[in-house]
């Protein structure tokens, strides 16, 4: 079986209060985006796990397609499998890259498998590997809330706009961007805003990451403002960092502009 984990962007990510464990409560909209990993996954004699394409920082065995192997392999019983990545998502990049591959695993090993697992158990199994991870189960716009991993419909459609991705190949840990942050309760609820004209979201709709690390990295700050310029009716920050995007009425290729960085460029769905 071959799926292909595609990336996320967060539309607005206000980080709202600290929590007991240690996490924050976050609100925010996740959208999926083009941008994709290949992950094949077949029946085998023993369980292995190769990656091509993008470094992955780390030893094989942790990978997020291993964990989210292993933790199905608990509970239920099928043969070993070889899974085979092929990386293209930059990754620490706010994308959700790694996210993405361990849900894709969850949902293909379900699927090849037949082992019937309900899509609230697999959401729970997601959240165990990460927050991020439990979106790329059912892979739609959604607003998420509490760890970024509790959803609520949205009736946000960009479908048909055009976006360009741009990642300046800047690795930005996702807890060292956090343990920078002063949480704030926000003073507009993102799902109203988001009910309102995408023009009129630039300086309402925010990231609250890129105040802390915009003055840290200005590459970041420039690549926004030059997405403005080049005619995006949105642009920002996705996640943590450190990919921004912009989002255009009509087609746009920006991948001249910033041939200095890695670009992705395409419509939504
Ligand atoms: C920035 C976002 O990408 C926005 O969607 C996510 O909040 C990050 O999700 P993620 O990469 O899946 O993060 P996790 O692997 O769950 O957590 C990595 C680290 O980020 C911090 N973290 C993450 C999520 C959250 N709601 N609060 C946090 O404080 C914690 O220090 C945690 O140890
Ligand atoms: N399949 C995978 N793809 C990417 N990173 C992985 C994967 N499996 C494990 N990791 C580990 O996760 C770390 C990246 O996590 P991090 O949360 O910073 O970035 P991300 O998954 O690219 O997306 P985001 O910044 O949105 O969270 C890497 O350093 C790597 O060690």
């Amino acid at each position: 079986m071959v799926v292909f984990p595609n990336a996320k962007i967060n539309i607005g990510l206000n980080i709202v209060e600290k929590r007991q464990d240690g996490f924050h409560n976050i609100e925010s909209c996740f959208y999926p985006v083009g941008w994709s990993d290949a992950l094949e996954i077949l029946p085998a004699d023993i369980f292995s796990f190769q990656s091509d394409g993008i470094n992955i920082p780390g030893d094989p065995a942790t990978n997020l397609c291993a964990k989210a192997y292993y933790m199905l392999a608990a509970d239920y019983e099928f043969k070993p499998v070889n899974i085979y990545l092929l990386k293209s998502v930059p990754i620490g990049a706010g994308l959700g890259g790694g996210s993405s591959d361990a849900a894709f695993t969850i949902k293909a090993l379900n699927g090849l498998f037949g082992l019937k697992i309900s899509l609230e158990k697999q959401l729970d199994y997601a959240r165990r590997l990460g927050s991020d991870c439990a979106f790329f189960i059912e892979n739609k716009p959604v607003y998420c809330f509490e760890k970024g991993d509790l959803f609520e419909e949205i009736s946000l459609t960009l479908a048909g706009k055009w976006i360009v991705l741009v990642n300046p190949e800047l690795h930005i840990s996702t807890a060292e961007a956090y343990a920078g942050i002063e949480p704030l309760k926000p003073e507009t609820d993102l799902r109203d805003t988001l009910k309102k004209p995408m023009e009129s979201w630039k300086d309402v709709v925010k990231n609250d990451f890129e105040k802390s690390l915009f003055p840290k990295y200005p590459v970041l700050k420039e690549i926004k403002e030059s997405l403005y310029n080049k005619g995006a009716k949105y642009a920002a920050m996705s996640g943590s960092g450190s990919t921004l995007f912009g989002i255009f009425d009509e087609e746009t290729d920006l991948s001249g502009i910033f041939n200095q960085h890695k670009v992705w460029q395409g419509y939504l769905k």
